[in-house]
């Protein structure tokens, strides 16, 4: 038999998942790290434990499949996005804990930078925005203020790399210092539609470009897994950012698919083709993917809090002890109250981008309870979720036909998809492997490595477990949605 190794490195875990030779799972393994907070709206990773969690499960799901590793094919890699790791090229030690995507410690920098009228530029040639979500200005902070950081970059000892770059050199025992373009495409110092890494903006930030990988294909030969790490070489043959693997493993590869990942954020992701679609409305251009050398682009909507909700609901309000009583509470809420949640817990992702805004609740009552609460939290996730597809159909006629297809955690839960189906208006796609992400990049490898079918052939093996049909009248969702409009304008006046 032969497997392909899937390594998922995430924000709050990495996991490990073997996928058999007709893609199937045939082991998982998953371990949690700590995840350091040193200041307030700042989030930080030990780059040790990302790669210490990631070799262990990879072990550990080896052991649990009960296979050689002479029957692995390939390995794939997919990782939170964004991510900045700064490491010295000799001794591999990292200068710094990594800067998570959620850190916001550059926040005043992103606010310069826009006075000073940068954006345009950035956007133009990135396809993103000024915020402190993307790489750019999360490296830049390092060389600043990392003792000796600078003038060791600049003499070339130190290297720059999304989480999948720090992986594959950890895994490669420090042999290559390479990205795929779907991670390159989120640093914001890569050009996207020329596929080269931005004079420009490196000039801006001022980084020194001997920081910066070399960017390959998503499908592509990223060197061979030290021998000692699994008892043989493995070659490295998938990589793609967590959004766009997911893209990947939904089989958006049509013009005008569109898929939307519910984790800890929520993340919508719409094929627009061969060409870029700028948009007008604060969304993303990003890399959906880039195989044979020719890049398919996507818009993209980010937003930061969509499980997280729910897990604050847990473990902040300990009004749940579990994320599916959710559903009990909702069912029980009171018709007759309309309670609307804005979690801008970290400020206001996509089409907003206000990274000052803070969470707010509206239409309290003396009756408001837990039900309401938790009916408030789900609810805000379709109404977020709407907010994004307004958005793509408004910067782009392709996207009128589109089917939503959902994954992640929390696509679980059948209220929240519901709810989602009613709000938008539209049916919500919910396939039978739920996890995505990592077949996606499993799928990559594989295809690489030649074992798994081709982009067509992969396409007819999605399959669907439930479609969510719209069964709220017009009135009703016009309603509904006019209140979180009018909520989250509200919240934006108070910072
Ligand atoms: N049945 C459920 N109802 C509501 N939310 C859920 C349910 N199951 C999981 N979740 C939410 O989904 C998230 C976990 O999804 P996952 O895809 O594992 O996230 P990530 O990859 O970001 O860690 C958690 O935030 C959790 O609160
Ligand atoms: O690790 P996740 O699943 O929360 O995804 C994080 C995203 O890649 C951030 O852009």
């Amino acid at each position: 038999m032969t497997y392909i190794l899937a390594i998922d490195q995430g924000t709050t875990s990495s996991r490990a998942i073997l996928f058999d030779r007709t893609m199937k799972i045939a082991a998982v393994a998953q371990e949690e790290f700590t995840q350091h907070y040193p200041a307030s709206g700042w989030v930080e990773h030990d780059a040790a434990d990302l790669w210490s969690t990631t070799a262990g499960t990879c072990r550990e799901a080896i052991e649990r499949a009960g296979i050689a590793p002479a029957d692995i094919a390939a390995v794939g890699i997919t990782n939170q996005r964004e991510t900045t790791v700064v490491w010295d090229r000799k001794t591999g030690q990292p200068i710094h804990n990594a800067i998570v995507w959620q850190d916001r410690r550059t926040s005043n920098l992103c606010t310069e930078l826009k006075a000073a009228g940068h954006e345009p530029m950035v956007t133009e040639t990135t396809g993103l925005l000024l915020d402190p979500y993307f790489s750019g200005t999360k490296l830049r902070w390092l060389l600043d203020n990392v003792e000796g950081a600078r003038a060791r970059a600049e003499a070339g000892e130190l290297a720059f790399g999304t989480v999948d770059t720090w992986l594959i050199w950890r895994l490669t025992g420090g042999k290559l210092h390479v990205t795929d373009a779907t991670n390159a495409a989120r640093t914001m110092l890569y050009d996207i539609r020329k596929g080269e890494w931005s004079t420009n903006i490196c000039d801006l930030l001022d980084i020194p470009m001997s920081l910066l990988p070399e960017v390959r294909d998503s499908a592509a030969d990223f060197g061979m897994t030290r021998p000692d790490l699994f008892g043989r070489e493995i070659p490295i043959l998938g990589v793609a950012g967590d959004q766009q693997a997911a893209t990947v493993g939904q089989a958006c590869f049509g013009k005008g698919m569109l898929k939307s990942t519910y984790g800890t954020g929520c993340f919508a992701l719409l094929n627009t083709g061969p060409e870029p679609v700028t948009s007008q409305n604060r969304l993303l251009t990003t890399i959906a993917y880039q195989l044979d050398g020719t890049p398919t682009y996507a818009l993209e909507g980010s937003i930061f809090i969509a499980g997280a909700v729910v897990q604050w609901l847990r473990d902040g309000l300990k009004i749940i002890r579990a994320a599916p009583e959710t559903q009990g509470l909702a069912d029980a809420a009171d018709p007759a109250q309309d309670v609307v949640l804005v979690p801008a817990f970290t400020g206001l992702g996509a089409p907003y981008w206000r990274p000052d805004c803070r969470g707010a609740v509206f239409g309290l009552t003396r009756n408001s309870g837990p039900a309401e609460f938790a009916r408030a939290a789900l609810e805000s996730v379709g109404f977020q979720t709407r907010d994004l597809l307004e958005a793509m159909h408004a910067d782009w006629s392709g996207a009128d036909d589109a089917v939503l297809r959902v994954d992640g955690g929390m696509s679980a839960s059948d209220w929240t998809m519901q709810f989602l189906a009613d709000i938008l208006g539209a049916s919500v796609d919910r396939p039978e492997v739920k996890e995505t992400t990592a077949l996606g990049a499993a799928w990559l490898a594989g295809m690489q490595a030649g074992i798994y079918p081709d982009r067509d052939e992969f396409a007819k093996t999605w399959a669907l477990d439930r479609r969510f049909e719209p069964a709220m009248d017009d009135a009703t969702r016009d309603a509904k949605y006019a209140r979180w409009q009018a909520a989250i304008a509200a919240t934006q006046t108070v910072t």
